[in-house]
């Protein structure tokens, strides 16, 4: 665990978060009490087995899917009585998010693709601009700006992504398999600007990850072994 984190409350905290699913009559229990939480500035790998509730506990903790029992705090505020409106807003300011596969707009360019989603929270052009073309230049895409995601590396796409993430400057990030699509050496080089900029930023990380070595450079890992988040 990084240093600092004693008085500062934890940007994620899941308590005693339980959910089931339906298999016909009966039901399958895939989070049982879960206890979960991550602090400002720390990166957390999430190893779990195929089938043992990985994307259940990364939608719960990203305020997409709600426990059936259980605590979502999201920066020291109890998400679970909330309305959905409410979720959303802390979903959209707090929480960043990159998935395996980039899923930037085709058809905007690194800068707009960076741009957009501040745009969308109400900043001018020119402070989405500023800000989007500072973030692609710290992720080492200077040259890039005006490439469109077709016109750019798989790495270079997911340094964007990451860019995107981050633009609204969430507190928390939720990352999953984000270097599953690329060759090793390229892998080497997202994750390395994905744990410089978390800590640059003081955010709080979840990655998930089947990559060991990667996985072995952030400061925790942890898994899901009989419904319950476990240190690894
Ligand atoms: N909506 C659903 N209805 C019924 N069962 C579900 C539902 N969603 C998930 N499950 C079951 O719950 C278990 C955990 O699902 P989850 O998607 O969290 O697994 P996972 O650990 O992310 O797996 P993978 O890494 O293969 O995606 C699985 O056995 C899955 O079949």
């Amino acid at each position: 665990m990084s240093e600092t984190t004693e008085q500062e409350p934890p940007v994620l905290w899941l308590k005693a978060v339980e959910r089931s699913y339906k298999q016909g009559e009966a039901a399958l229990d895939i989070l049982k009490g879960a206890e979960f939480a991550v602090w400002p500035g720390e990166s957390v790998a999430l190893i779990a087995p195929s089938g043992t509730g990985k994307s259940t506990l990364l939608h719960i903790a990203g305020l997409l899917e709600a426990p059936d029992a259980g605590e979502v705090y999201v920066s020291g505020v109890a998400t679970s009585g909330m309305a959905d409106s409410d979720r959303t807003r802390i979903r959209r300011t707090e929480i960043g998010f990159v998935y395996q596969f980039h899923h930037l707009l085709p058809e905007f360019t690194a800068l707009e693709n960076v741009m957009l989603p501040q745009m969308i929270r109400g900043l001018t052009k020119k402070e989405a601009k500023t800000r989007a073309g500072e973030l692609l230049g710290y992720l080492g895409l200077a040259e890039r700006l005006n490439h469109r995601p077709a016109e750019l590396s798989g790495g270079e796409q997911q340094r964007v992504a990451i860019a995107r993430a981050v633009a609204n400057a969430p507190r928390l990030l939720m990352a999953d398999e984000p270097t599953g699509n690329l060759d090793p050496k390229t892998a080497d080089h997202v994750f390395s600007a994905l744990t410089q900029l978390v800590r640059a930023s003081r955010l709080a990380a979840v990655v998930a990850t089947h990559n060991m070595e990667l996985a072995a450079r952030m400061d925790r890992r942890v898994t899901i072994r009989d419904g319950l988040v476990v240190e690894l």
